[in-house]
């Protein structure tokens, strides 16, 4: 009886056991599944919205009333932002007597060199020692020298034959002698027309190395042309930088000269061809041709700037050479020049910078080395700080005379 009674115990807790296992189970997968599916709501909610999420995203968007919504074509026809506007085009300044109008930034860094001149010529004795300042100071100022020499030996001369010396009558003397040395009498003018009746543009090359402010210059020059009332097409054969032909580009529509530009590193000869023929189709006074100018070999720039240049010639000949040179480089400048001047002949100088420099002797100095005439100077970042070189204007700066 008393193991009947045993039976029957352990086969109600086994009951009771077996029960109570399967109910928490069952709470267990419940809330498993509950986790699960918070995670999977929030994991893939933004990629994969239910139609309950949808809706409430849609009822939580801020509502706009009917008014408030435009009709496609009006919310089309609603003014656009405006296009950035067209630069004017300028008119640059007339390009006569700008040295004389420029001179102060010339005067204020070369003065040093005439007025040194100046007072050395004002002592009461003038020895070998001063004479040997005087040459000095010419050295100093980049003038060279052969020219320093010849300049000295006149001067001595004169200044023996005078006699007697007033302040009037020594910067006269300096004046002269200093004006014959720079050539009053050489051709500056600037090639810019067609020689011979044929109808074409003037066709001008700029040459120099790069930095030296040579896309500059033909933007420059571009300007005085255009207030002389020519019309000008540029050709960006610098295709060496990007940055060059975009610059050169900028400089046009100032004035609204049309810039012809090819590939980034494509080929420089192609491009002033196209400029020249885009010159003449367009019947334009002066085609322009800013070219690269790297110096890391000479044949490299010799196989580059005389196919340029052969390559233009199919179309006619080339009316200008110009070579730009930095004034401040000193005899580095003259270093180029002889280069440029071995694989194109330059008919023209271009002398930048110099109203950052003391150096304007190398006027001379340039001229003498190349045989060819300084034609226009740089005096300034500003679009109208290029003038044609007056040698009288300029001596007078340097001596600081009227
Ligand atoms: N102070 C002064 N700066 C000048 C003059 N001419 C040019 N520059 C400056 O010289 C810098 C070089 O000029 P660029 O025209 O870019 O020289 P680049 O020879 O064409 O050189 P790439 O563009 O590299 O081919 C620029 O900052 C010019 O503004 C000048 O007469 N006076």
């Amino acid at each position: 009886m008393d193991i009947v009674i045993l039976v029957a115990v352990i086969a109600v807790v086994a009951l009771a056991a077996i029960s109570g296992l399967v109910v928490s189970g069952r709470k267990k997968k419940a809330a498993t599944a509950g986790k699960s599916a918070d995670a999977r709501a929030t994991a893939t909610a933004p990629a994969e919205p239910h139609v309950g999420e949808e809706a409430a995203g849609t009822a939580e968007a801020p509502r706009r009333t009917i008014e408030e919504v435009g009709l496609p074509a009006t919310e089309a026809e609603a003014p656009a932002a405006p296009a950035p506007a067209e630069p004017a085009i300028e008119t640059p300044e007339p390009a006569e007597g700008r040295l004389v109008r420029l001179r102060s930034r010339l005067s204020r860094s070369q003065s040093s060199l005439g007025q040194g001149l100046l007072s050395l010529l004002s002592r009461e004795h003038l020895d070998d020692a001063t004479w040997e300042e005087i040459e000095d100071t010419l050295l100093t100022a980049d003038v060279g020298v052969a020219p320093t020499q010849e300049l000295v030996e006149r001067l001595r001369e004169r200044v023996r034959v005078l006699g007697t010396r007033t302040p009037e009558d020594l910067r006269g003397l300096l004046r002269a002698e200093l004006l014959t040395l720079v050539g009053p009498d050489l051709d500056r003018t600037v090639h810019t027309e067609t020689r011979g009746a044929v109808d074409r543009p003037g066709v001008v090359l700029v040459v120099g190395v790069n930095g030296t402010g040579k896309t500059t210059t033909t933007g420059k020059l571009g300007r005085v042309l255009v207030a002389d009332g020519r019309s000008v097409v540029l050709g960006a054969a610098d295709t060496f930088r990007a940055a060059a032909a975009d610059q050169l580009q900028t400089w046009g529509k100032r004035v609204g000269a049309r810039t012809v530009r090819g590939p980034e590193g494509g080929d420089p000869a192609s491009v002033a061809f196209d400029a020249v023929k885009e010159g003449t189709d367009a019947g334009a006074d002066v085609v322009l041709i800013d070219t690269a100018g790297r110096l890391h070999t000479k044949t490299g720039l010799m196989d580059e700037l005389g196919k340029v240049k052969r390559v233009v010639e199919k179309q006619g000949p080339v009316d200008e050479v110009l070579l730009v040179l930095d004034a401040t480089t000193g005899q580095n400048g003259l270093v180029q020049a002889r280069v440029f001047a071995e694989v194109v002949d330059i008919t023209g100088i271009v002398l930048t910078k110099l109203d950052g420099t003391a150096k304007g002797g190398i006027v001379v100095a340039v001229q003498r080395e190349l045989g060819v005439p300084v034609k226009l100077v740089g005096l300034g970042e500003g679009a109208d700080d290029l003038a044609p070189f007056e040698p009288e204007a300029f001596v007078d700066a340097l001596i600081g005379g009227e």
